[in-house]
C-alpha cells in the first residue's frame, strides 16, 4: 500500500494510540484536537500527558488545531472523538473537506435522543460523493495497551469489502491484526453496548461479588446485546466476534476500562457526578445505558442487565437491591431466551 495521509480526529487516549499505529505502518498519522494546549505538547514534547502518562510518540506525529489544515489532501478521515461529538465533528468536517475521502470511526456508543449509531450519524452529515462507505474500527483494544504495542486483534465492518479491506491494509502490522466483517449493525451495536455491561461488571466488582457473577453478568449481558442488536438487523454470529464477546471480556474484567472504573466506583458507594468528574476522559457507558434503555423499550426489547444500570444511573436505585430484584424475577429458559 503507498503512503497514505490520514487525519485522526480526536486526540485522547485512543486517537493518539491509533495515530500511532498509522505512522508505525509508514503512513502520514495527522492528530486534531479542539485543544491547543495539548496540540503544541504533542508537538513540542511528543507526548499526550493528559491520556497516556509520559509516553513519548514519534515525532512525524503530527497534531494540528485547525481542521482543515489537517484535512488537506488527506486520504483517510478516521473519527475517535466522543460519541456525543461525532456528529458536531462531521459537520464541521463535511464544510472543509473538498474530495473524496475514506470515512472511518473507532468510537463506541449510540447517540442520546436519536438512538442512532455513529456510522448513521457520519452518512448523514458527509455526503456520498465526499466518502467511502462508513468503515467501523472496533474489538477488544484498550488504548494503554496498543500504545505500548501490546498484541492486539480488531474488527474493521463495513458494507462494502473492498474500503474495509483498505482498512485492514492500513492498520495491520505484526502487533495489531484487523479482520474485517461485513456486519456494521453488529459490529457497532457490540461495541457500543458493551460499555453498559462493564459498568456492570465493574459495580458487581466493587460490591464485592466473586467470579461466578462476573462471568453470569458478561455471559447474559452478552445475552441481551445480542437480543437488541438481532432486533436492529445484526448477525448474531458478530456478537461471538472480537467486537462482540472480545470486547465484552476486554472491558467487563479489567480495571484499564473506564466503563469497569466507573462501575466499580458506584459498587463501592461513589456518586456518579464525582465519578465522572474524576475520570476526566469518557465514560461512553452511562449515556449509551440511557440510548440502550429507551431504545429496548420502544421495540419491546427485555434487557434487565441494562434495566439495572439505568435505574441505578438515572433513578437513584440501590446497586444490592436492584441486582437482588433482578435475581429474583420471574424464570427464564436459557434457550429461549439467549438471543
Ligand atoms: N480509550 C480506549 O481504550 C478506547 C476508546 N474507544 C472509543 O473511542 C472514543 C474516544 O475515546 P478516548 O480516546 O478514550 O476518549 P477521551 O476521553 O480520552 O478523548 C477524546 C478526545 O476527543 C476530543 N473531544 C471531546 N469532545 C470534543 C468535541 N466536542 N469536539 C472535538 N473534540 C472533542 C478531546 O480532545 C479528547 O482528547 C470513545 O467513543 C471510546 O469508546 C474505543 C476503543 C478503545
Ligand atoms: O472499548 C474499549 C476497549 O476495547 C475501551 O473501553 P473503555 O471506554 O471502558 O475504557
Amino acid at each position: 500500500m503507498e503512503k497514505q495521509k490520514i487525519a485522526v480526529l480526536g486526540a485522547g487516549s485512543w486517537g493518539t494510540g491509533l495515530a500511532q499505529v498509522i505512522n508505525d505502518n509508514g503512513h502520514e498519522a495527522r492528530l486534531w484536537s479542539y485543544n491547543p494546549e495539548q496540540v503544541n505538547e504533542i508537538n513540542t514534547k511528543h507526548t499526550n500527558s493528559a491520556y497516556l502518562g509520559n509516553q513519548k510518540f514519534a515525532e512525524n506525529i503530527k497534531a494540528y488545531s485547525d481542521l482543515s489544515e489537517a484535512l488537506n489532501g488527506v486520504d483517510g478521515v478516521l473519527f475517535v472523538v466522543p460519541t456525543k461529538a461525532i456528529r458536531e465533528v462531521a459537520k464541521q468536517v463535511n464544510e472543509v473537506i473538498d474530495h473524496k475521502v475514506y470515512v472511518m470511526h473507532a468510537s463506541k456508543g449510540l447517540e442520546q435522543g436519536t438512538h442512532k449509531r455513529i456510522s448513521e450519524i457520519l452518512e448523514e452529515e458527509i455526503p456520498q460523493e465526499l466518502r467511502s462507505d462508513i468503515i467501523v474500527v472496533s474489538g477488544p483494544s484498550h488504548a494503554e495497551e496498543v500504545a505500548v504495542r501490546d498484541l492486539t486483534l480488531i474488527t474493521a465492518a463495513s458494507n462494502s469489502e473492498n474500503d474495509a479491506k483498505y482498512v485492514q491494509r492500513l492498520l495491520s502490522n505484526n502487533y495489531f491484526r484487523i479482520y474485517t466483517n461485513n456486519d456494521v449493525v453488529g459490529v457497532e451495536t457490540a461495541g457500543a453496548l458493551k460499555n453498559i455491561i462493564a459498568v456492570g461488571a465493574g459495580a458487581l466488582h466493587g460490591l464485592g461479588y466473586g467470579d461466578n457473577a462476573k462471568a453470569a453478568i458478561i455471559t447474559r449481558g452478552l445475552a441481551e446485546i445480542t437480543r437488541l442488536g438481532v432486533a436492529l438487523g445484526a448477525d448474531p454470529l458478530t456478537y461471538i466476534g472480537l467486537s462482540g464477546v472480545g470486547d465484552l471480556i476486554v472491558t467487563g474484567t479489567s480495571p484499564h476500562s473506564r466503563n469497569w472504573r466507573a462501575g466499580n466506583a458506584l459498587g463501592k458507594g461513589e456518586k456518579l457526578k464525582d465519578i465522572e468528574s474524576n475520570m476526566g476522559m469518557v465514560i461512553e457507558g452511562v449515556s449509551t445505558t440511557k440510548a440502550a434503555y429507551e431504545l429496548a423499550n420502544s421495540l419491546n426489547i427485555e434487557m434487565p442487565i441494562t434495566e439495572v444500570i439505568y435505574n441505578v444511573l438515572y433513578n437513584d436505585a440501590n446497586l444490592r437491591e436492584a441486582i437482588e430484584n433482578v435475581m429474583t424475577r420471574e424464570f427464564r429458559s436459557e434457550n429461549e431466551y439467549s438471543i
